[in-house]
């Protein structure tokens, strides 16, 4: 696989998003994978919505949170996704008004993808950006460069957070010359948060449990 790789460069990845004071990460890391998988398989990049998520997943729980796993099965049962356009985002809970007629997108199914970092790489070149769950303790006062907290200040096991895998690479780390393989993710905090909306984080020992919880929706 190749040394760097970032899918912002091949068209599948949306201008970062803010969720505002609503709990719903979780959507939002489902709808930039979707967003992803629509792309690259139907070579359509479309902004999706997800205040139909957080208003019309029941196995969820809108602005106090969900999961991706849930996710997926909900945007199944109810029959795709709307866009952003079509069902835009007010960042708290309401009552559902999605309308079948407006789908836009659908999904097949939804896998879970394996833990190991290498293999998640190498998966994320031939399929496209992947959902993740994260313990977002050292995002909080995240100001750039490749995070790598210690493992007792980011504990791999709670993860809290549902963001979106991008890309990887290596960072040329100036002052001891050595190299610093990273991921890069996109938040849901707005362009003023990290590295205009992103966030990069060591890769290879799973840092802050990033390779915990890896998703996709599967679009044929
Ligand atoms: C109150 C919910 C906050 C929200 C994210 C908010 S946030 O603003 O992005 C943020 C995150 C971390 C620090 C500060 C701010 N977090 C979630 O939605 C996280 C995201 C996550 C966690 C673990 C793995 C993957 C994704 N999930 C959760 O908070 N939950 C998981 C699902 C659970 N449901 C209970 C009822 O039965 C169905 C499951 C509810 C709690």
């Amino acid at each position: 696989i190749p040394l760097k790789f970032d899918w912002r460069e091949h068209g599948a990845v949306t201008p970062v998003k803010n969720q505002g004071a609503c709990g719903s990460c979780w959507a939002f890391s489902v709808t930039g994978n979707i967003e992803g998988q629509w792309a690259i398989n139907r070579g359509k990049l479309i902004p999706l919505s997800e205040q139909e998520l957080v208003d019309c997943d029941r196995l969820d729980n809108g602005c106090n949170g969900g999961l991706p796993s849930n996710a997926y099965q909900a945007i199944m049962k109810l029959g795709g996704l709307e866009t952003e356009t079509d069902y835009k985002y007010d960042a708290v809970d309401k009552k559902c008004s999605f309308k079948r007629t407006k789908v836009r997108v659908t999904i097949d199914s939804a896998v879970n993808l394996t833990t190991d970092e290498d293999l998640l790489a190498k998966w994320l070149v031939h399929n496209g950006p992947i959902s993740i769950g994260i313990n977002a303790n050292a995002m909080q006062f995240y100001m750039g460069g490749v995070s790598h907290p210690w493992s007792f200040l980011c504990n791999k096991a709670n993860l809290d957070h549902g963001v979106l895998i991008v890309g990887y690479g290596m960072d040329e780390f100036k002052l001891f010359k050595e190299k610093l393989p990273y991921w890069t993710i996109k938040n849901s905090w707005g362009t003023s948060w990290g590295e205009q909306g992103y966030y990069r984080v060591f890769r290879g020992d799973s840092t802050c449990g990033v390779n915990q919880m890896a998703t996709s929706a599967i679009v044929k």
